[in-house]
């Protein structure tokens, strides 16, 4: 059994939404990012990657790297996924917190969950996504950016 933890922040831009989970959640503004700029998705990828001991989400795809511009984050961990994988791990379990004050998150906790459970290939009680504010505190307190914490545990079954 191994335990990573992952974090990531983006920074509030121009748009109309966020993805967050692989979940596409309206919102007043966009993210600044090469890649869809999914904080929860990055966070997850970067414990899992901790986890193995296997580097961070930049060193396997570089944001130097037009590949990934604009890229589907959910293929980031599906590639994740199969290097645990190969390694005979798999997910134990996944406690992810979303910090901002908005975008509300509770109402796509469900929906975050089942894709990353989907994308993982475990069973969805292995998947706890919850939310906080910073209470107005701090960058995600004045709305400047969006932020995510991931903790992993992986198993050899
Ligand atoms: N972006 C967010 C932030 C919070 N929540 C939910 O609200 C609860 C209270 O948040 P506090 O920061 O005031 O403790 C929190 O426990 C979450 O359930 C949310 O859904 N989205
Ligand atoms: C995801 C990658 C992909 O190039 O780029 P960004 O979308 O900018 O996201 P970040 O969290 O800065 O992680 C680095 C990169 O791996």
């Amino acid at each position: 059994m191994r335990i990573g933890q992952g974090f990531d922040v983006h920074a509030f831009g121009e748009g109309d939404h966020v993805m967050l989970g692989g979940v596409r959640v309206p919102h007043a503004r966009g993210v600044l990012a090469h890649s869809d700029g999914d904080v929860v998705l990055h966070a997850l990828c970067d414990a899992l990657l901790g986890a193995l001991a296997l580097g961070d989400i930049g060193k396997h795809f570089p944001p130097s790297d037009e590949t990934w511009r604009g890229a589907d984050s959910r293929q980031f961990v599906r590639a994740v996924a199969a290097m645990l994988a190969e390694r005979g791990y798999v997910l134990g379990n996944a406690d992810i917190t979303v910090i901002c004050e908005a975008p509300k998150v509770g109402p796509h906790a469900q929906a975050i969950r089942e894709v990353i459970a989907t994308d993982l290939g475990v069973e969805l009680d292995r998947i706890s996504v919850k939310a906080t504010t910073t209470e107005t505190l701090g960058f995600t307190g004045r709305r400047e950016g969006i932020a995510a914490l991931a903790t992993v545990l992986v198993v050899r079954p």
